[in-house]
């Protein structure tokens, strides 16, 4: 029973750790290795913790008919989806040149692995984690051999239905105690609408054992840094340099600012998500000395008098007197002292 465990060596998720932000490049990079660098290296400088890609061996990932229907979307970078694909995939002396300028750069590198033989790949690359693609979170055939890996894996769950997350969570969990599951709505880009954060607390209780994290496809950061605060452990968002460049994704992807922003605002949330325990802090004192309220008299009281409730007011007292919240323990009480309309009542007052 572990809500924490080591998703990268010596970066621990879950429990009391930071969030885990992955700057999810995709295939945002428009298949030129150089500007896949740029992102790697443009994730690093934001803060993010860790640079993905997606792999595919396209003919285990795609039938040949899929790879063969014509794609004419204006992210098309093909005549054929197979032709589209193939521009946008990395070869594995490519993804080698990646995980090396990834270390270079001091930033962990992994992709989704979106069929076996790229998990095969992925495997051999020696990646920190797999990440499983909300498109094969229902491939259990797949989630068996990738969990029996021993890698620690994220897991999206985007299109499925809550019968089949637990079926993830329980294929995953008899091989392997080091994995997340993170909620996902596959749309891009995701309307508010559509994102259910309130799947993140349905996920908490049915699977109280593992960190549950969120991969975003909205516009914007507020909804992931809400993601953070609800205790979402990964976050996963598209990055892209530019939001205009041709791809599915870019449209819902952050360009630098905006990752920066987002990682800022996730550490400052973090800070201020503190501790359940309710007191009244050190740092309040000077507003309290100032503005804190007091029992004091609302009418003359001679001494030896037996208190009762109409004889007080409360008010911004000087000196600061008896807490209003144990103002009912004086009622029956004998005062020390003549008092004075709007005199503080002390405790030394108290008989
Ligand atoms: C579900 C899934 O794999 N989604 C991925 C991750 O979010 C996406 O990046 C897709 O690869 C992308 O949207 C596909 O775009 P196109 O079809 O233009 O290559
Ligand atoms: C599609 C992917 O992720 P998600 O399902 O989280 O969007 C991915 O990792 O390639």
């Amino acid at each position: 029973m572990s809500l924490e465990f080591e998703l990268c060596p010596k970066r621990m998720i879950g429990g009391s750790h930071p969030c885990f932000i992955i700057a999810e490049i995709g295939q945002n990079h428009q298949g030129d290795i150089n500007i896949a660098k740029k992102m790697i290296k443009m994730a690093k400088d934001c803060g993010a913790d860790c640079a993905k890609f997606q792999k595919s061996e396209l003919e285990y990932k795609f039938s040949k008919p899929a790879l063969e229907r014509l794609y004419t979307s204006k992210h098309s970078w093909g005549r054929t989806y197979g032709e589209h694909k193939r521009h946008l995939e990395f070869s594995h002396d490519q993804y080698r040149e990646l995980k090396q300028y990834a270390s270079e750069v001091g930033i962990f590198l992994t992709a989704s692995g979106m069929d076996e033989k790229a998990v095969e790949f992925l495997d051999e690359l020696d990646v920190p984690f797999f990440k499983v693609a909300s498109c094969d979170a229902n491939n259990f055939p797949y989630l068996e051999k990738t969990a029996q890996k021993g890698r620690p894996m994220v897991v999206s769950t985007g299109m499925q239905s809550m019968d089949t997350v637990r079926r993830v969570y329980s294929t995953v969990k008899k091989y392997n105690p080091k994995f997340t599951l993170l909620q996902c709505t596959s749309t891009y880009p995701l309307d508010p609408a559509d994102v259910h954060l309130s799947v993140i607390k349905n996920y908490q209780k049915e699977f109280p054992d593992i960190p549950i994290g969120y991969s975003g496809h909205e516009q914007g950061l507020y909804i992931t840094v809400a993601a953070v605060a609800m205790g979402a452990k990964v976050v996963e968002r598209h990055v892209t340099l530019d939001k205009t460049w041709k791809g599915n994704d870019h449209e819902a992807s952050l360009e630098p600012t905006e990752l920066a922003e987002l990682v800022k605002a996730i550490r400052l949330v973090e800070l201020a998500m503190g501790s359940p325990a309710k007191m009244m802090l050190p740092s309040e004192k000077g507003c309290h000395d100032k503005l804190g309220k007091s029992v004091v008299a609302n009418k003359k009281i001679a001494k030896d008098t037996v208190l009762s409730l109409d004889m007080f007011a409360v008010k911004v007292g000087e000196p600061k007197g008896i807490a209003p919240e144990n103002m009912n323990q004086l009622v029956g009480k004998k005062i020390k002292v003549d008092v004075e309309y709007d005199d503080s009542i002390l405790e030394n007052m108290i008989e």
